[in-house]
């Protein structure tokens, strides 16, 4: 038998062409002198600060108007002083003199950050929200975290960071780096930063917030930011086009380098020559209105079900049609689309096969899907539950086809020792057979011999005595009923001999147990993975096994800067189906909405 066949090698080379560029963007800004210009405090107890001239008895007022920063958990507001200690000012509680809006920061996320935006972003197509003064003294820090999605059109932060005397502070980001397994780090020191200015400047870093980030601990001097969050304007707020002539039209190298794989391994008649799935994990993550709450997602009406099921599914569809993918995964399903495969989004469960089984079964669907709450008891499997709900069952096509050669083989060798235990057992037959024939031979001839002395002794007797004949007849019949009686004790022992028979095939039955039981294991383990309902897919990038527990909604924390219950991260994979060779884009087609 031969070996399963490995990933195909041309999907290995299609992901090394998936190159990302780092997930922010950083720099300085030198202002006017009265953008620097901060007020804050409470209603009749204001102050005013210039943050390029500050004094440090001016820093330590403004420490301590601070209140404590807290972070959200979970869901939960927390103020935990070994995960974050920073001081926070509520928006409504000062006011600087810099604008974001008309500032060039907003050129600056628009080119940088979005770069490989489809929509090359125009400066209306985003909206900055001021959420955030944070003052950081010495031994201040924010261990690692995600920005809380305050909504499903929040993309990034932008943090500006003045130029108050301060030493540490650096702001770290981590994602997951090209090759597998790998993870990149960038650090942004804005007190470094700061330093080399020769004008009163900012730093900035503006990044996607799903991307994991820290701020290391200051170590003198105060640290004071303003964050902002990043959202796309609605599609309704900003549809108007813009003219034709009015802006380049750009194509990311990245876009052409993995267009152009695509294309080749597509045309390649040796890869998928009877057509598969593809799975494409993004690499970042989207916040989606997710069903949580008191009853859990499931919805009470039919009807509020139906109508969540239809809002689920556009959100998952505007990521692509309104251009809110980011960076490469927006490179990813262009090129896909593109090429004309039949492509769609699908958010992923993780689910266990049964109460009693650890496995983990993966399904799919085009939208968030309205879960019981954990509370609540389920009847069925929560696979079965989530396929029930329009989910569809997917599983690795390798580890499909490596099951169904180990099933294939199993089989082989239990007809294999079938046979053999047959013909073992026909031979004994045969053996026993012959022996109880050669034994009843044997006993037949030992009764005629005994039977024809008697009557030699019988004759011999008469001869000598023939007054005694009517006797000999009674002796004979007395003799005929002992051996009627040794005749049935005969029958009685044979009788045990069958018991004993009869156990041996007990025996034989048990090990036909054996046998059943190997049946039900077999047939067991089919019903565990239900390979036969799983749609065989190959992970080009993100196999969700690899990201088991933690990717996944049910067991994600939301660490976030506060807590938001109806919005959080969402893992996201593209799936591409490939038709034949010759015919890639006749796979049945899952729609998408433009
Ligand atoms: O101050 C920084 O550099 C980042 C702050 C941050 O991550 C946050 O407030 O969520
Ligand atoms: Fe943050």
């Amino acid at each position: 038998m031969s070996e399963p066949p490995r990933q195909p090698e041309q999907l290995r080379w299609l992901r090394s062409k998936i190159v990302a560029r780092p997930p922010y963007c950083q720099g300085t800004l030198a202002l006017p002198d009265s953008d620097f210009t901060l007020f804050y405090g409470t209603e009749g107890n204001a102050h005013r600060i210039n943050l390029s001239a500050s004094s440090p008895a001016q820093l330590q007022h403004l420490a301590e108007t601070c209140a404590p920063a807290t972070f959200g958990v979970a869901g939960e507001d927390v103020y935990d002083e070994t995960y974050r200690k920073a001081g926070k000012l509520d928006n409504k509680d000062f006011s600087i003199g810099f604008d974001v809006r008309t500032s060039s920061l907003v050129d600056v996320i628009r080119t940088e950050l979005l770069v490989e935006n489809p929509k090359r972003v125009r400066s209306e197509d985003l909206n900055i929200e001021l959420y955030k003064l944070n003052v950081y003294g010495k031994d201040a820090f924010f261990k690692a975290h995600v920005d809380t999605p305050r909504s499903e059109l929040m993309f990034g932060s932008l943090v500006i960071v003045f130029p108050t005397p301060h030493e540490g502070g650096a702001l770290k980001l981590r994602a997951p780096g090209n090759g597998e397994g790998e993870t990149s780090e960038w650090t942004f020191d804005p007190s470094a930063l700061l330093a080399q200015q020769d004008q009163p400047s900012i730093a900035y870093v503006a990044f996607f917030s799903d991307v994991e980030h820290e701020v290391m601990p200051v170590t003198s001097g105060h640290r004071v930011t303003i964050t902002y969050n990043l959202f796309y304007a609605l599609a309704s707020q900003s549809d108007r086009e813009p003219p034709a002539h009015s802006m380049p039209k750009q194509i990311s190298t990245n876009e052409q380098s993995f267009t152009d794989a695509l294309r080749a391994v597509l045309a390649d008649p040796s890869f998928l020559p009877t057509g598969g799935n593809l799975m494409f994990g993004l690499r970042h993550q989207y916040p989606l209105a997710t069903p949580f709450g008191e009853s859990g997602g499931r919805f009470a009406r039919q009807r509020d079900a139906e109508a969540w099921r239809k809002t689920s599914r556009a959100a998952l569809r505007a990521l692509e049609s309104e251009g809110r993918l980011k960076a490469t995964d927006g490179v990813m399903l262009r090129a896909l689309r593109g090429s004309g495969l039949d492509v769609g989004l699908k958010v992923m469960y993780e689910a266990r096969w049964s109460q009693w089984e650890r496995t983990m079964g993966y399904v799919v669907a085009d939208g968030v899907l309205p879960l019981p709450h954990v509370s609540e008891m389920i009847q069925d499997s929560a696979v079965e539950f989530l396929q029930g709900e329009g989910g569809e069952l997917v599983q690795d096509a390798v580890v499909l086809m490596r099951r169904a050669m180990e099933r294939e083989k199993a089989k082989a060798e239990a007809k294999v020792r079938a046979e053999a235990k047959a013909k073992a057992k026909a031979e004994a037959e045969i053996e026993a057979k012959a022996k109880a024939e050669a034994e009843a031979k044997a006993k037949a001839e030992a009764e005629a011999k005994a039977k024809a002395e008697a009557e030699e002794k019988a004759r011999a007797e008469a001869e000598a005595n023939p007054a005694k004949g009517e006797v000999k007849v009674n002796e004979d019949k007395a003799e005929a009923t002992a051996d009627k009686e040794k005749d049935k004790d005969e029958a009685k022992s044979e009788g045990e001999d069958e018991d004993e028979d009869d156990e041996d095939d007990g025996e034989d039955e048990g090990e036909d147990e054996d046998e059943d039981e190997d049946e039900y294991e077999y047939e067991h383990a089919i019903g565990w993975y239900r390979d036969d309902e799983a749609t065989p897919v190959f992970w080009v990038t993100d196999p969700p096994i690899a990201r088991s527990g933690k990717g996944f909604q049910r067991t994600i924390q939301t660490y976030g800067n506060e807590p938001c219950m109806d919005v959080v991260y969402w893992r996201i994979w593209i799936f591409a189906r490939v038709g034949p060779a010759g015919q890639r884009e006749t796979a049945q087609a899952i729609k998408a909405s433009k």
